[in-house]
């Protein structure tokens, strides 16, 4: 048995998002890059490759990552470069997409050899959270003013439009893509290429792919483009689990068990955005509230239904913890970083990293 806390990706898992987005790209023409800051566990690089065309990135860290891990195509796209890193980024990079046309005036020169983008802001979004709302008020991501942007055509040849999250409502998606063919269209009109970013739930349940991939089509013949999608969470969604074990048991109003994990330290997207953790099947007559052991008080992962009484050395498998995740552990309290362990597709199991004290100590200096 591995020890816990570790990160088990199912490989039988994840290729059933993959699956679909290879459908999706044969019956829609669309490229599907994987959105590195959502998930770059690049163990797992060498299967997804066959079924997407690259990789997308939000920094030169990413970048290189996806050049050097993944390979196939390479878009770079940052909020903001510094002159220190922009030579490098061109170098791992096929596309490069400015946020904005100060970044674009600005390393002109440096990009000048490989294909230029800009980020366009439609001011409209599927978010539910402001925190994660492109479309926020005084937003800083992308241009939206299309006199601005028309007279540094010559410099670009596509866009990037990201204003999808967490959207599994395909009705939704085409009105908002509507109002930025509305909006956008004169500039669409004159791109090569357009990519629609992330956030679309493509890959789930119920989601109505045929119909997704025919306005994609639909939009790619409208206006001329290469169609770019740019999945994170659709690509890795259900695919991983957090393996914790009880470490002790209290009562306080409540049964409590507190586990070898954190929610702060290795969830952390949960805690940012108020969100529970999941347990499969959340059934039976024995409620917990789950707990991390850092200190801090709210180091809770949520309250779930068990089949039987939790006992100290019980094994909890926390549910879909591939995307934001992995990405953002960190070292908090010292809690013991959680290994990461493949389910090959014939069920074995393989270890692929452990963490120990030199690599917290590394951490810091
Ligand atoms: C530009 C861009 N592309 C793609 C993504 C990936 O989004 P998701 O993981 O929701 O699919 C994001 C999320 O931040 C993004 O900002
Ligand atoms: N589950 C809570 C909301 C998570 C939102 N994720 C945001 C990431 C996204 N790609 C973005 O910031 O646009």
């Amino acid at each position: 048995m591995i020890q816990t806390p570790y990160y088990l990706i199912d490989k039988s898992k994840l290729l059933q998002n993959m699956e679909k987005i290879a459908t999706l790209r044969e019956l829609s023409g669309a490229k599907a890059l994987l959105a590195l800051k959502c998930f770059a566990t690049w163990s797992v690089f060498d299967f997804m490759r066959d079924y997407m065309d690259g990789t997308t990135s939000s920094s030169l860290n990413e970048v290189r990552l996806g050049h050097e891990r993944f390979g196939k195509e390479t878009h770079a796209y940052s909020v903001a470069y510094a002159d220190y890193e922009i030579d490098e980024v061109v170098s791992h990079a096929d596309k490069i997409i400015f946020n904005s046309i100060g970044q674009l005036n600005r390393f002109e020169k440096q990009s000048s050899g490989i294909i230029r983008g800009l980020r366009l802001n439609p001011g409209v979004s599927s978010s539910s959270f402001d925190l994660a709302d492109p479309a926020r008020p005084f937003s800083r991501l992308g241009e939206w003013d299309l006199k601005k942007v028309e007279p540094v055509m010559d410099l670009i040849s596509g866009f990037m439009i990201h204003n999808n999250c967490e959207n599994g409502d395909f009705d939704l998606f085409d009105r908002m893509l509507g109002e930025i063919e509305q909006k956008f269209g004169p500039l669409l009109k004159k791109a090569a290429w357009v990519s629609l970013g992330g956030g679309i739930h493509f890959t789930g349940d119920d989601y109505p792919l045929e119909k997704f991939a025919e306005r994609l089509k639909r939009f790619s013949g409208e206006y001329g483009v290469q169609v770019y999608l740019e999945p994170g969470e659709a690509s890795i969604t259900k695919s991983t689990t957090l393996e914790v074990t009880v470490l002790d048991k209290l009562y306080n109003g409540k049964d409590l068990v507190v586990v070898d994990s954190s929610i702060e330290a290795h969830l952390l997207d949960l805690l940012i955005y108020r969100e529970s953790a999941k347990v499969h099947p959340n059934q039976g007559p024995h409620r917990y509230q789950v707990c991390g052991k850092s200190c801090l008080a709210g180091d809770i992962f949520g309250e779930f239904n068990f089949e039987n009484e939790l006992n100290i050395g019980d094994r909890i498998s926390l549910q879909d913890t591939a995307g934001y995740t992995m990405v953002k552990k960190n070292w908090f309290n010292g809690v013991k970083m959680p290994a990461i362990a493949i389910r090959e597709l014939d069920g074995s199991l393989r270890t692929v990293r452990e963490f120990d004290y030199t690599d917290y100590e590394q951490s810091l200096s």
